[in-house]
């Protein structure tokens, strides 16, 4: 490119010399340069100063006044990497309204409608080319039009703004729409002409600033009549009124960058002042003007430029267990969405945990077929989908990773991709559970922050991972610090079958994901046992006040409103009827009361073939907590559950939970006032360490 620039130049400065008369031209004339295009016009005369190399192209003007004067222009048509990384990040986009439109002016237009198109459009030209004040050039050729609101009616239902797009325009405010950003159309003309294009192209009124005109009002029909000036209170009404708009709009709003585009010397004014533009992006789409072009730091010809250069994320996954197979699904139907909103490169990586499958590599099968007949048979992940072995290589390119593997080998995931993530990638959890160290609890997005350094959402909710896969109407939230990093990940799942909402609470969503795994094995034993409906309801209704009264007591930011959304008692009612923790619970009840006992281990292994388990591990870490902090009275559903899990009681005993966490653990001193003896011990697991005092967070427990 720049070996191009500077043979052009050499170019051009050989023909200066061999161009000792420049042969003259009757109209003004741009000619631009292109790498493949035609070679500069001979009539060019070049003085060597006003040949730069900045990029690529190249503006000749040659005009006629009894002289030729002739400059060549290196056009910024290439962005450099500042100007990309403005563009990507942009949060408002102001478009000179006149190029969003193929008719240069809507003015001229408006003249060449009622018949006085060439003096206005000499006016336009001057003005916009800088030799003519703008209020001047506004009066005079408002003097020149004089039209009634009528001819403004006609106006616009000749000439309908789908009529007269520039094209792409549509595309790309739809694209910077759909990731967010705000668009502005500031115009140096009339409110009145371009309000209907901001309707068109779905921009709030509020958005558009322009001039208005003023009317003499008829005072017999109240109506307005003659056209009589203009109001000059508008920024749009003087120079630099541009970059003032865009200060106005900054100030309004918290807009961290904002990107004027536009074609005229106005435009171009944006970035000029402090508190105006970040970027000024040039379009020659409708017209040209070297002046413009020469200065702008990015010049396009056409919009698609723009919207192809715009962010586009990659995302993968680290995960391929039966839920991470039908988020990856979700997550791959959404990043081949072909449309000009779609942010998302199209593939997603999926790191999956190697193993073998009937003699063959799993990732292989995965690449091969787009299934996991491991841990999701029966669904189409998608052909964008692709199984990566190497957890490094699945993460390292991406900016949105997501992560769902079972709790207990999250450490070790984590520990593996320190360092090794994208600077500026965002995160998400999507795994339920928690780590117990000696110094207290972590949870997964935590983890995730800590080794990693990067933000991490949690999206949780009635989640089945099957009847999402059969595409059945569900919902989840994504509980977040960071909104625009909620945002893109809403995006990222969003699908008409599966609803997202947002929630500022995400230690509580994730603390619901977490907990409900303990309700749901006492939900099992309640099935095993044989009771129907209104003991499992005991169960689940006091399973939710200890869920909020544990997430409260050990951080007391947790909303109340959190545990009634569908992270809440949402996941809750789904995990305690249809989950795999219930349905392995509720084996081990009826292996225990068919007095042929076996472990979680066993029956996890046979029903769910490889898939994991999470509410045993986590009664586990969770009843190392309460312990610790002498908590365990207080949770009596939870300290129960875990008692009948470790064999020091009958399965029976969880609808009688108040009296199970009496029971005091062999050899700890005791904590209750009266202990509850069970009719037949059941063999202990592990040795429980000993309780001190009474708990600080008794909240809600029925006893
Ligand atoms: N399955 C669901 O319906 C569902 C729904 C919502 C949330 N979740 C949660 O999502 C998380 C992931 O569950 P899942 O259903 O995707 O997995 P899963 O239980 O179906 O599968 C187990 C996964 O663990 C992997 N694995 C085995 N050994 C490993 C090791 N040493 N290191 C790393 N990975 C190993 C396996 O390859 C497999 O991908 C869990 O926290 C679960 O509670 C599951
Ligand atoms: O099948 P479970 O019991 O692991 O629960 C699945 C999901 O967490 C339900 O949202």
């Amino acid at each position: 490119m720049q070996l191009h620039a500077q043979r052009a130049a050499m170019e051009l400065r050989g023909r200066e010399r061999l161009a000792p008369r420049p042969a003259l031209l009757t109209q003004p004339a741009i000619f631009r340069h292109h790498r493949r295009g035609p070679s500069l016009a001979p009539t060019s005369r070049l003085a060597p100063a006003h040949v730069s190399l900045r990029g690529s192209n190249f503006v000749v003007r040659s005009t006629d006044n009894n002289h030729t004067e002739s400059k060549a222009y290196a056009v910024n048509t290439e962005p450099t990497d500042r100007v990309l990384s403005i563009w990507r990040r942009v949060d408002a986009v102001c478009f000179d309204v006149d190029c969003t439109i193929t008719v240069n002016d809507s003015l001229d237009l408006l003249a060449e409608f009622m018949g006085v198109k060439e003096p206005v459009e000499a006016l336009t030209h001057k003005a916009m080319e800088g030799s003519l004040s703008l209020e001047r050039a506004l009066e005079e050729r408002l003097n020149i039009i004089n039209c009634s609101p009528q001819d403004i009616k006609n106006f616009i239902s000749a000439h309908p703004p789908s009529s007269r797009l520039a094209p792409g325009i549509k595309e790309l405010i739809t694209s910077l729409q759909a990731r967010g950003v705000a668009i502005y159309l500031i115009s140096g003309g009339f409110r009145e002409l371009t309000l209907p294009i901001a309707c068109y192209l779905g921009i709030p009124k509020s958005n558009v600033f322009a001039n208005r005109m003023n009317w003499q009002w008829d005072d017999e029909t109240g109506e307005p009549t003659k056209l009589v000036g203009f109001d000059m209170s508008e920024p749009t009404a003087h120079n630099q009124g541009k970059p003032e708009a865009i200060a106005r709009i900054r100030q309004r709003n918290p807009y961290n960058t904002v990107v004027m585009i536009g074609d005229g010397i106005t435009d171009l004014e944006a970035v000029k002042i402090t508190g105006g533009a970040d970027l000024f992006i040039g379009y020659g789409g409708v017209v040209e003007r070297p002046a413009v072009a020469a200065e702008a730091e990015w010049y396009v010809y056409d919009y698609k430029t723009l919207v192809d250069a715009l962010a586009r994320y990659r995302a993968a996954i680290i995960g391929s267990g039966a839920w991470a197979c039908s988020a990856a699904r979700m997550m791959a139907q959404n990043t081949q969405a072909d449309d000009p909103a779609d942010d998302f490169m199209d593939e997603v990586k999926m790191w999956v945990y190697e193993e073998e499958y009937e003699g063959r590599k799993l990732t292989e099968i995965i690449n091969e077929t787009h299934e996991n007949p491991k841990y999701f048979p029966g669904f189409d992940l998608g052909p964008n989908v692709v199984a990566v072995p190497s957890i490094v290589d699945a993460a390292k390119d991406a900016d949105l990773i997501v992560f769902c593997a079972p709790h207990q080998f999250m450490h070790n995931i984590c520990k593996q991709l320190m360092g090794k993530v994208k600077p500026g990638a965002v995160a998400i959890s999507l795994t339920k559970g928690m780590r117990v160290r000696p110094e207290g609890p972590q949870l997964i997005s935590q983890m995730v922050r800590r080794y990693l350094g990067i933000d991490c959402s949690v999206l949780m909710g009635a989640n089945i991972a099957t009847d999402i896969g059969r595409e059945q109407m569900s919902e989840a939230v994504i509980g977040y610090d960071d909104l625009d990093a909620a945002k893109k990940f809403r995006k990222l799942f969003e699908r008409p079958y599966f609803r997202v909402g947002l929630l500022p609470d995400p230690v509580g969503a994730e603390m619901c994901g977490t907990l409900k795994n303990i309700v749901a094995i006492g939900a099992g034993m309640v099935d095993g046992l044989g009771l129907g409906p209104n003991s499992k309801a005991t169960i689940i209704r006091q399973g939710l006040i200890e869920m909020r009264s544990f997430s409260k007591a050990l951080y007391p930011s947790v909303r109340d409103d959190t545990f009634l959304e569908c992270c809440g008692v949402g996941d809750l009612v789904a995990t305690c009827y249809g989950g795999r923790n219930r349905l392995v619970a509720e084996a081990w009840t009826r292996a225990q009361l068919a007095g042929n006992p076996r472990s979680f281990e066993d029956l996890e292994a046979e029903l769910l073939k490889g898939q994991k388990l999470q509410g045993v591990l986590t009664s586990n870490e969770v009843q190392e907590i309460l312990k610790t902090r002498h908590w365990e009275h207080s949770y009596p559903l939870f300290t129960t559950i875990n008692r009948i899990i470790n064999g020091y009681l009958p399965p029976s005993i969880v609808v009688d939970y108040v009296a199970g966490s009496k029971f005091e653990v062999p050899g700890v001193e005791s904590e209750a006032e009266e202990a509850f003896v069970p009719k037949r011990r059941l063999p202990a697991a592990q040795p429980q360490q000993q309780q001190q005092q009474q708990p600080a967070a008794a909240l809600g427990a029925r006893r």
